[in-house]
């Protein structure tokens, strides 16, 4: 599908310009008890959460987990079934129309026969206090660029074209639906120097992903959703602690499984072959008990991989571990 610039929505109301984040408390984002079924479907199941002014926050699931709808409700494109979505205090609507949010969804559309800085300009205008078109060209890695044709641009141009239509209307906060969808890796960096460049301006940035490499590179905060709830929220390495920091793999040269699951730390066993691999929240004890039962064949201890902390958090339970919102 092509993917090509797209704005949330027009805005109508005059706002006062704005140079720095705002100086209130309301939260940039929140969401209290929020849901949204499509049919049987609870693509939303009551999601409660914060997101501080300054923030950049990954929304990160499978797919199907509820992402993109979760989005829908922020951005006031999709009405909850219940609870309340707030953007700096405001309803989505509001906050939208003020530009005081910029978007970039999944949505494809026609590709337009004009340059670059044509259609950012003309985005621009439709907003009550837009951002300079050279100064969003150049926050969006496109100054370069701006007399070429949106038809004539590659993937990851294009991409970048979408940010600037997105930053056109000068917001506090922007949100990415997969962002980085199809984009290679040189593109990919690119991207996300773009949007770090406009996170360190004191805005708030909230993208969703299935990339938890990603998540970990680019997010203060990863919000990990699944079947439309939230399951955990914290930086990547608490998301691996909270998932059973550390793994130990031991061979188990012929001895029997029995006994493994109840020594010290440990949380779940596997055994594939005759190796076991233990998931402990205290390797030290774990490592300590095994010598003592003799097993320390190829014994190997190593943290969690953030692979390892998703599968675990999005298991079907839901797990307490909260280390960032839901303030
Ligand atoms: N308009 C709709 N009508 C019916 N079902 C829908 C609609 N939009 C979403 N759903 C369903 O709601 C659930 C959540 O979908 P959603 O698109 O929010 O997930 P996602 O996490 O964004 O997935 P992906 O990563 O694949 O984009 C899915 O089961 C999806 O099929």
């Amino acid at each position: 599908m092509t993917q090509t610039p797209q704005t949330v929505r027009t805005a109508r109301t005059v706002r006062t310009t704005r140079t720095a984040p705002p100086a209130h408390d309301e939260p940039a984002i929140r969401f209290r008890h929020a849901a949204k079924s499509f049919g049987a479907v609870r693509a939303v199941a009551g999601i409660d959460l914060d997101v501080r002014p300054g923030e950049t926050v990954a929304l990160l699931g499978r797919n199907g987990a509820g992402k993109s709808t979760a989005i829908g409700l922020l951005l006031g494109l999709e009405e909850p079934d219940a609870g309340t979505v707030r953007l700096f205090g405001e309803t989505p609507d509001r906050a939208v129309r003020a530009g005081r949010v910029g978007a970039m969804l999944q949505e494809g559309r026609a590709v337009p026969r004009i340059t670059v800085r044509e259609l950012v300009a003309f985005v621009a205008r439709t907003y009550p206090a837009p951002m300079p078109v050279a100064e969003a060209l150049e926050l969006a890695g496109l100054t370069e660029l701006a007399g070429r044709r949106i038809d004539r641009l590659s993937g990851g141009q294009a991409q970048r074209v979408r940010f600037a239509v997105a930053l056109a209307g000068n917001p506090e906060l922007i949100v990415l639906d997969e962002p980085t969808a199809a984009l290679d890796v040189e593109a990919r960096r690119a991207f996300w120097e773009s949007m770090r460049g406009y996170a360190r301006r004191g805005n708030t940035v909230l993208f969703s992903t299935h990339y938890l490499e990603e998540a970990d590179a680019h997010a203060d905060r990863i919000v990990v959703v699944d079947a439309g709830r939230i399951v955990a929220d914290g930086t990547g390495d608490q998301l691996r602690r909270a998932a059973g920091g550390s793994l130990v793999c031991v061979d188990l040269a012929g001895r029997p499984t029995e006994g493994l699951g109840e020594l010290p730390g440990v949380v779940s066993v596997e055994v594939r072959a005759d190796r076991a691999r233990l998931r402990t929240e205290d390797p030290d004890a774990t490592v300590v008990a095994l010598a003592g039962l003799g097993a320390v064949r190829g014994i190997e201890v190593t943290a969690a991989s953030l692979d390892d902390a998703f599968l675990a958090l999005t298991d079907g339970h839901t797990h307490t571990f909260s280390a960032g919102s839901a303030r």
